[in-house]
């Protein structure tokens, strides 16, 4: 009983510093990629502009999942940038094709944030200026 109250205490500790590490990766995130600054950006103008332009609940749903896919497909392509200047510190072929793909993925998302938040903000930034 001891036992496992005690493995649970250490598993839920364990969890707490997991997301201590989640926490350190989005700041070196942040920290080391230009590009990650720019989401980081993008996401204030679109949560500021979600509270001020009143979008509707659905709308809420549809921004956070564009805003995450963005910072997720950029986390995994800065991981997939460092391992494979780790293994191919000089120029191949392998390494230039993996770089590329992961940086198409990105730019993918990123489109794809960008048309739902056009959908989403335009009509409502057109009426504002209208009256
Ligand atoms: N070791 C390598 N071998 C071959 N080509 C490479 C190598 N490293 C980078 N490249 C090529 O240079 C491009 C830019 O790589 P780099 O590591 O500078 O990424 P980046 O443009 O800085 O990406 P980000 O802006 O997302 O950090 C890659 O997409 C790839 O085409």
């Amino acid at each position: 009983m001891q036992g496992n109250m005690n493995s649970e205490k250490n598993g839920f500790k364990k969890r707490i510093k997991s997301f201590g590490f989640a926490f350190t990766g989005l700041y070196e995130l942040v920290k080391s990629e230009p590009n990650a600054r720019i989401h980081l950006t993008a996401t204030i103008f679109a949560v500021l502009g979600g509270f001020i332009l009143r979008i509707t609940n659905a709308e809420w749903c549809i921004i956070a999942i564009a805003i995450a896919l963005v910072w997720a497909a950029e986390a995994f392509n800065t991981v997939i940038e460092k391992l494979v200047d780790h293994l191919f510190p000089e120029y191949h072929e392998t390494a230039r094709i993996a770089k590329d793909i992961s940086a198409g993925a990105v730019l993918v998302c990123a489109i794809a944030a960008l048309i739902c938040g056009l959908i989403i903000f335009l009509p409502k930034l057109v009426l504002l200026t209208n009256f």
